[in-house]
C-alpha cells in the first residue's frame, strides 16, 4: 500500500541544529495553516509565483512551500522509500519529515519509521519540521523542529499559538526552537513567546526570511546581531545558499 508524498529527496540539512548533516527529506502534503493568505486554497497544482501574489496585505511574507504541499504529489510504497535511502547511503544521515504540517500524516510517519527501524537502516536521528499547533508524536528518536508563527505570519494567533501543544513539545528530549525573523518586531515578538513558555534561548534559532541567495546574504547580516545581542543561535538555511531558488534540493 503506497502513501501520498509531495517530494522525496536526498540532501544536507539547511536548517536548525543539525544544519550541515546529509539528510533525507520526505515532504507530505496538506498544513493546517496559510500562511500569508487572506483565505485558505483548495488543493491543486498552483504556481508560487501565483500564491505569493495573492499574499494578504496583514502579512509579511508567503509560505514558501506552499505549491508544494498544495500538489497532488505522487504514491509510493514504503518499501520504496527504505530503498531509496539505502542505495543512496552507507553512512550516517537524518530522515526528516517536513511539508506542510507533517503532524496531520502522523500515521505514515510512523509506518515509515517502523519500515526503516525493521529494514535496520539506522538514521543518525529522525526530524520533524513542524509549525508546532498538533499533537507530538512521543519517540526520543525524533527530534522536533519547532517554527512556531509570529504575527507576520497574517494568522490569527489562535490558530498558530496552542498553549496545551507548546508544553508538551517542552516536555520531549529533542525539541529546537526555530524562528523565521524579518525585522526587530519578529524578535521582540518571539522574545516574548519564549519568556512566556520558559524555552531556554540555548534551544532557539532565529533564521532570516529569504526566498533567495542575495536576500540571505543581506538579512543574515541583521539577524546575527539579533542573535548576539538575545543569545540565540543562528540557523542558515543552506539550501538557498548553495541551491538559490531551486526548490526540492
Ligand atoms: N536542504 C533543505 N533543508 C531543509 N530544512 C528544512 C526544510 C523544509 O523545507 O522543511 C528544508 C529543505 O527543503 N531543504
Ligand atoms: S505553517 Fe509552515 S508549511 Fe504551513 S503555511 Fe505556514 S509556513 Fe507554510
Ligand atoms: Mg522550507
Amino acid at each position: 500500500m503506497g502513501i501520498r508524498l509531495v517530494d522525496l529527496f536526498y540532501s544536507i540539512q539547511g536548517e536548525g541544529r543539525y544544519a550541515g548533516k546529509p539528510a533525507f527529506f520526505i515532504r507530505f502534503p496538506e498544513c493546517n495553516l496559510f500562511c500569508g493568505l487572506e483565505k485558505p486554497l483548495k488543493p491543486g497544482n498552483y504556481d508560487q509565483e501565483y500564491i505569493n501574489n495573492l499574499k494578504s496585505v496583514n502579512a509579511g511574507w508567503v509560505c514558501d512551500t506552499m505549491a508544494q504541499w498544495l500538489s497532488n504529489g505522487f504514491e509510493i510504497d514504503i518499501n520504496d522509500i527504505v530503498d531509496y535511502i539505502s542505495r543512496l547511503s552507507s553512512g550516517s544521515y537524518n530522515i526528516v519529515f517536513t511539508g506542510g504540517e507533517p503532524l496531520i500524516n502522523r500515521s505514515n510517519i510512523l509506518k515509515i519509521i517502523d519500515a526503516v527501524n525493521s529494514k535496520n537502516l539506522k538514521p543518525y536521528i529522525y526530524e520533524i519540521e513542524t509549525n508546532g499547533t498538533m499533537e507530538p508524536i512521543e519517540d526520543d528518536s525524533i527530534s522536533y523542529n519547532i517554527s512556531l508563527k509570529l504575527s507576520g505570519s497574517g494568522m490569527k494567533r489562535s490558530k498558530r499559538i496552542n498553549s496545551n501543544i507548546i508544553r508538551k513539545f517542552l516536555l520531549l528530549k529533542n525539541t529546537w526552537w526555530k524562528f523565521v525573523i524579518s525585522n526587530r518586531n519578529d524578535a521582540m515578538e518571539a522574545i516574548e513567546i519564549m519568556d512566556e513558555y520558559g524555552i531556554k534561548r540555548d534551544s532557539v534559532y532565529f533564521m532570516p526570511a529569504a526566498f533567495s541567495r542575495d536576500e540571505l546574504v543581506k538579512n543574515s547580516v541583521e539577524v546575527i546581531e539579533m542573535c548576539k545581542e538575545f543569545g540565540v543561535n543562528y540557523s542558515p538555511r543552506l539550501q538557498i545558499f548553495i541551491y538559490d531558488k531551486y526548490v526540492g534540493v
